[in-house]
């Protein structure tokens, strides 16, 4: 297989409230964004590794995390954008031309598996498009602008979205260029292939692929690590 990885982490973590980028703050002695990278690092169908990160911090970035630490492919910076679709088009079209398969992936999640991907790789050849995903564990409701409910849809089809997301790369490009024509704009990379008809696969993840947004996720992530469950 020959798969490239965009991993972004050119986001500014409002959430967090910290004044660093949550990607940069440490978990268990190191950066958010390292544990992500060596994941992909690891897997041998990963032939380079595109990195997304914002202009002001591609210094910091080269120093404290890709010159600190020992990744086994060279990992490429490119500059992100002002929002995470943006920033996922940077990264995809700086990708080599050759790679068959792009795997997108939030540098705020950074207790990917290495199975977990591998799992997902061998299915985006297979669907061209596949996104991890869990089984939502609460009752989900849609509610109006006041926040009453307005439906309860049924929880049997209802999945939390995670990263990877793993597509064809001719798809993904083309799904990104439609989106930009249109001025659309989604919260994942899936829904940018939707639009364009495609059938987009959901792989079972992993409920402890979180995603690093407020302050208590930077506890549960270390407590994983420290059980070693990683
Ligand atoms: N303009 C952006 C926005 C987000 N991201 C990246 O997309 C991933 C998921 O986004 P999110 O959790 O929303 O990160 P932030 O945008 O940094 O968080 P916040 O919305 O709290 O500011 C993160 O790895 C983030 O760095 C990015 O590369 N470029
Ligand atoms: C792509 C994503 O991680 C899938 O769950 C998520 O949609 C990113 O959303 P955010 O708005 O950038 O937090």
């Amino acid at each position: 297989m020959n798969v490239s990885a965009v991993i972004v982490a050119a986001g500014k973590g409002i959430r967090m409230g910290h004044t660093v980028n949550k990607v940069y703050l440490p978990i268990a002695g190191k950066p958010v964004l390292y544990y992500s990278l060596k994941t992909f690092d690891e897997i041998d169908w990963i032939k380079e590794i595109v990195a997304v990160v914002s202009k002001e911090e591609i210094e910091y970035c080269k120093e404290n995390v890709i010159k600190k630490y020992f990744f086994k492919k060279p990992v490429k910076l490119v500059e992100g954008g002002s929002e995470r679709q943006y920033s996922v088009y940077n990264g995809i079209i700086n990708t080599k031309k050759n790679c068959e398969i792009i795997a997108i992936h939030d540098g705020a999640r950074p207790l990917i598996e290495k199975e977990v991907v591998i799992k997902a790789l061998k299915k985006a050849y297979l669907y061209k498009a596949v996104a991890l995903g869990v089984p939502v564990k609460d009752t989900i409701k849609v509610v109006d602008e006041k926040n009453f409910i307005l439906n309860t849809p049924d929880r049997k089809y209802l999945w939390a979205i995670q990263t990877p997301q793993v597509f064809e790369r001719n798809l993904i490009i083309k799904a990104h260029q439609k989106a930009l024509e249109d001025g659309f704009l989604g919260t994942d990379d899936t829904v940018l292939v939707e639009r364009l008809g495609y059938k987009v696969k959901v792989v079972e993840g992993d409920y402890r692929n979180i995603k690093i947004t407020t302050p208590e996720d930077l506890i549960v992530a270390e407590a994983f690590l420290k059980n070693n469950v990683l």
